[in-house]
């Protein structure tokens, strides 16, 4: 029972495995597909990739790569969901854990049992289950897989498709299609981007408006300016301030481009990253909409009294945390139903002693640099090289966290497990060096 189970060979599982491997600490890693590479891994056979055919990602390869293993530098700056998935293969090859996971292996359960926990899981081909007592688990199954669908429903019936962002994979059958996508976030961006090549209308529906950060600005990758020593020690006002300054300069208003402005910071959302979407709304090709107030048979009612006859709605509202093989009442820090998380560092369930959860968060920046980070901390208290605080200062802090969002971000589930890039990083520094002091 000295071993360490992790779910998910995702982006953020595989780094878990690496610093596993790294550290001598025994293992076993299950994943419900057949390859690894989570989101990553376009059509992935578990059913949980969300990514589309023309997929890149918008944080930059720098941002992005494991710091145990540097992206090749022949790769573009913002590498497509193909190179991505082939990095992760390399990644798992050259650090040679491949036999370490078990493919096509879905856990259906993981119970408190004395000294650890029970993890039950179903061989995908051959239906046989099995059960194991590991003395921890590293929870690692993504966060972007699960749609959520607008709460409450839309009054009203429709008549046409009604398709979350999880499933849209190519813009080809909506060609002369009148198309509705709401939101505002990255997928609604690109679903109305695509789409709009090819649909007979493309209507952009939205609730508030969104900062649109471009990929480059002044001939850099945004991400490095969040990056840069100015946004190392700059206080955050500083930051918001220069940000919003430099997005004025490059590309004006969003009201000119018949977008909303936003009624908060640029600092305040999760970023929605388009180069596209401007230009898209500048040819006339997007059309902006208020919410929806109530779907109409065939069309919709937007919220300023207008009705547009649409075919198909592509519900952009982002994800639910899902933890399937977790019971809500023994598990409460990570099973509301508002994505609200009661974990230490975003990382340890204060009342489940040796279980973890990797890249549960939501970085500006990329999460897997921060998922192999967490391992580390996780590497050193499974090694006894570090220890928890007591379990009110654990609770302390995860209160204070949830103030500290509440403070900064709107109201939104889609913000309850942000954190800054660099600030989460010397946290995660800091609590390790205090971890050890604790020994
Ligand atoms: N290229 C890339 O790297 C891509 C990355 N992503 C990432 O995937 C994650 C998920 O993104 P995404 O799928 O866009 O989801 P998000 O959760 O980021 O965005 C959801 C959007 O839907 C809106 N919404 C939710 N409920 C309703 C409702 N009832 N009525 C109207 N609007 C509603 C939200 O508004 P509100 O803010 O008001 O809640 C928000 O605009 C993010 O981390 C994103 O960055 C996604 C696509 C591409």
């Amino acid at each position: 029972m000295e071993r360490v189970c992790v779910i998910g060979a995702g982006s953020s599982g595989i780094a878990a495995c690496q610093v596993l491997s790294a550290r001598g600490i025994e293992y076993d890693c299950l994943e419900l597909g057949s390859e690894v590479g989570g989101n990553w891994r376009y059509q992935n056979d578990n059913g949980m990739s969300s990514a589309y055919r023309s997929l890149h990602i918008n944080t930059s390869r720098q941002m992005m790569e494991f710091k145990s293993y540097p992206m090749p530098s022949h790769l573009p700056v913002y590498p497509s969901h193909f190179q991505i998935a082939e990095y992760f293969d390399d990644f798992v090859k050259h650090f040679g854990f491949r036999d370490r996971i078990r493919f096509r292996t879905e856990v259906v359960s993981v119970t408190a049992a004395p000294g650890g926990y029970t993890v039950t899981s179903r061989d995908r081909d051959s239906g046989e289950e099995t059960s194991r007592v590991y003395r921890s688990v590293i929870v690692a199954n993504g966060h972007h897989w699960s749609p959520r669908m607008p709460e409450p429903a839309f009054p009203g019936s429709f008549d046409g498709e009604e398709i979350h962002a999880h499933h849209y994979k190519t813009p080809e059958p909506f060609a002369d299609k009148r198309v509705l996508v709401l939101g505002i976030g990255n997928s609604a961006c690109d679903i109305a981007v695509e789409t709009s090549r090819v649909s007979k209308r493309t209507f952009l529906a939205m609730r508030r408006g969104a900062h649109i950060m471009p990929k480059y600005l002044f001939g850099m990758p945004t991400d490095h300016l969040t990056t840069s020593p100015l946004a190392r020690f700059a206080p955050k006002w500083l930051q918001t301030l220069s940000m919003s300054m430099m997005l004025r300069l490059s590309r004006g208003k969003l009201s000119d481009y018949g977008l909303p402005e936003p009624s908060h910071g640029v600092f305040s959302a999760h970023p929605t990253v388009s180069d596209d979407l401007l230009t898209r709304l500048g040819h006339g090709d997007i059309t902006v909409k208020p919410n929806v107030r109530e779907l109409d048979g065939s069309g919709v009612v937007f919220e300023d009294g207008s009705r547009e006859d649409i075919d198909v709605i592509f519900y952009c509202t982002g994800y639910k945390f899902d933890f399937p093989f977790l019971d809500g009442a023994e598990f409460p820090a990570v099973s509301s139903e508002d994505n609200e998380v009661s974990l230490y560092r975003r990382v340890v369930d204060p009342d489940h002693p040796g279980l973890y959860f990797v890249g549960l968060i939501q970085p500006l920046g990329a999460i897997m640099p921060l998922a192999e980070a967490q391992a580390e901390w996780i590497a050193d208290l499974e090694s006894g090289r570090a220890a928890l605080p007591p379990v009110p200062e654990m609770k302390a802090e995860i209160t204070s966290y949830r103030e500290g969002l509440r403070r900064r971000y709107i109201a939104s589930k889609r913000h309850t497990v942000e954190v800054d890039f660099l600030h989460y990083q010397r946290e995660l520094k800091a609590e390790r060096k205090a971890g050890a002091a604790r020994v």
